[in-house]
């Protein structure tokens, strides 16, 4: 039996508190955590089908989302589904995959942490995989990440065979309509994505089609977050100060707000008060290096002030990974040669070093990466020393 404040049953093996208790070994023993993650997601899904409502038809570009509109009714089911089986006790039993999970997924549901800090930047191009510093405030939030892309075969080593894997995510039967839902919503937004990109792309002097050729075999993460109102501002923080990596994010916020922008001119935070039927639309780090800064990446944080609980549905696109995002390099004139090391992976890995989610090469105790055989079921494409892919409080 577990010690402290934890009555499960464990296998009786090694030290049994609560915080040492394998998850899985719980839900094996007891099928309880698997009824409260169950529960847990059912609140975390019916308030992303709130969102979804208020998501509007008509995006920041013009673009009718009518593809979100059907997601949202799917999902409207989908959640009502779920909420059935959880009142069943009849939940997935492997849709949650937690950090660092033996099966080295990288989607599924992150929870909060009792421990973890963000990441932040100190600086707008953390492509040069330096300027990542640990945030002092713990985020308070938790998320289910799923691949915003998942026809794509992203190319490239572990980075690319990670963000290649299948979405952690309940079964048809256990929630009817859910995978279709998301699926369609990140079809959507890809595609609005891609549209607003051809936008910049004319506005840098190319042909509107430009990046279509970096987006044949993209990499995205279609991230249902919720935030609980925060209690303590000096130690909790909904996520905080960063960029994000990519190329652009697309947000659907809910009403509650809390998303803020840094005014580089001032070093003033702004707020990003919700609009009805808006998206937010940040540029990425990968962005604003491709055009040496012409196009900058958005510093921004979420500071939840109301007290009641915050839900967003980010959607970060990253190219494919042997894109060369050599810095100015899409500029027309002066194209900067493409150095090595400029690849979209590249930038990702060093992202990773530096924010301490991949561990430094070489490092004493890194555990080296697995041989695809040993990667087991979840781990398809061998993840090594990944604590799998949460963008951080980055993204
Ligand atoms: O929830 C939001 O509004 C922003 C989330 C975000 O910035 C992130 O996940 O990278
Ligand atoms: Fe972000």
């Amino acid at each position: 039996m577990c010690r402290a404040r934890c009555r499960r049953r464990c296998s009786g093996r090694g030290p049994t508190t609560r915080w040492t208790c394998r998850t899985s070994e719980v839900a094996e023993a007891t099928g309880v955590d698997r009824f409260l993650r169950l529960r847990r997601m059912s609140r975390l899904i019916r308030s992303f089908v709130r969102t979804f409502r208020q998501l509007v038809p008509t995006s920041a570009a013009g673009h009718r989302a009518r593809g979100a509109d059907r997601a949202a009714g799917t999902l409207r089911g989908a959640a009502a589904a779920l909420l059935r089986a959880a009142l069943q006790r009849q939940g997935p039993s492997a849709w949650r995959c937690p950090r660092r999970a033996p099966c080295g997924a990288t989607s599924g549901w992150v929870a909060r942490t009792s421990t973890g800090c963000s990441t932040r930047t100190s600086g707008v191009d953390k492509a040069d995989g330096q300027k990542v510093q640990k945030q002092s405030r713990k985020d308070k939030k938790e998320s289910l990440d799923t691949n915003g892309v998942p026809w794509s075969i992203p190319s490239g080593g572990s980075v690319a065979r990670m963000f290649g894997q299948p979405s952690v995510l309940p079964e048809e039967d256990e929630l009817p309509g859910f995978r279709a839902a998301l699926e369609e919503y990140a079809a959507e937004m890809f595609r609005l994505s891609k549209k607003l990109l051809s936008i910049m792309a004319r506005v840098l002097g190319h042909p509107a089609d430009f990046f279509d050729q970096y987006l044949t075999a993209p990499v995205a993460t279609h991230r249902l977050l919720h935030y609980w109102p925060l209690e303590d501002f000096q130690t909790e923080i909904g996520v905080g100060e960063h960029t994000d990596y990519g190329l652009l994010t697309v947000l659907a916020q809910d009403t509650v707000g809390g998303l803020q922008v840094l005014n580089a001119k001032d070093g003033r935070w702004v707020h990003c008060v919700p609009i009805p039927n808006a998206f937010v639309v940040n540029l990425g780090d990968m962005l604003a290096r491709w055009t040496n800064h012409k196009f900058k990446s958005t510093i921004h944080r979420v500071v939840t002030i109301s007290r009641k609980e915050r839900y967003s549905v980010p959607f970060f696109l990253e190219p494919n990974m042997d894109a060369q995002i050599a810095l100015g390099g899409i500029l027309p004139a002066g194209e900067a040669p493409a150095a090595p090391g400029d690849t979209a992976e590249d930038i990702l890995e060093r992202f990773y070093r530096a924010s301490g989610q991949l561990k430094p090469r070489g490092a004493a105790g890194a555990p080296a990466p697995p041989r695809e055989s040993e990667a087991g079921a979840g781990a398809a494409h061998g993840q090594p020393s990944f604590e799998p892919p949460p963008r951080v409080s980055s993204q």
